[in-house]
């Protein structure tokens, strides 16, 4: 199957310049989700790894099935103010704006490698702020996956010192 032909593109979304990949045409596609997830799931095989950690939202469409076919538990990385426990804090730039993430500072910690799940890599400033927060809280990262990845943002370059696994690439 060709996964690529069931993501839609938008250009200009969600402002000039930016060439969006929209993944709801591809969710409702049902053999294409689960394909989506048959190989994101083949990428994983021979890695050793306690827990899916993914990126709030579109990290969790992908991350959350991924886990429960892997038999392994799932930890959100959220938009700030959505977590009800202690939390570990970390800002980050975007394409397009900027964010926040937090993580429940008692979710993971020294000893545990997880892999940090989400839909897209494209500066990598997500990613990698989601490795720092696994990391302050003495976790390990395996490596990354995500459905897309976009190059010639060289969000690849930002996480150089990891594994990283995409299926579908743009050019941006
Ligand atoms: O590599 P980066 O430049 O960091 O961009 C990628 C991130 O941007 C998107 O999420 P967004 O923050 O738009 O949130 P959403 O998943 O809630 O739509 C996407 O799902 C990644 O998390
Ligand atoms: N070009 C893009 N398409 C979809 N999601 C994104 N997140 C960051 N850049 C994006």
């Amino acid at each position: 199957m060709d996964l690529k032909s069931t993501i839609r593109v938008i250009e200009g979304y969600p402002i000039e310049g930016v060439s969006f990949k929209d993944i709801t045409t591809l969710l409702k596609d049902k053999e294409a989700f689960n394909y989506s997830l048959d190989l994101l799931e083949e990428a994983l095989e021979g890695l050793e790894f306690d827990y899916i950690v993914g990126i709030e939202s579109r990290g969790f469409i992908f991350g959350a099935p991924l886990a429960d076919r892997l038999n392994k538990g799932f930890v959100p990385v959220r938009k700030p103010g959505k977590l009800p426990g202690e939390i570990e804090k970390i800002s980050y730039d975007l394409e397009y704006g900027n964010n926040e993430l937090e993580m429940h500072k008692d979710a993971i910690g020294k000893g545990d490698r997880v892999i940090i799940v989400d839909d897209l890599i494209a500066t990598g400033g997500s990613a990698k702020a989601a490795a720092k927060l696994v990391e302050t809280l003495g976790a390990e990262v395996t490596a990354f996956e995500f459905l897309i990845e976009l190059d010639d943002l060289n969000g690849r370059d930002v996480l150089k010192d990891y594994k990283v696994i995409s299926l579908v690439k743009y050019d941006h």
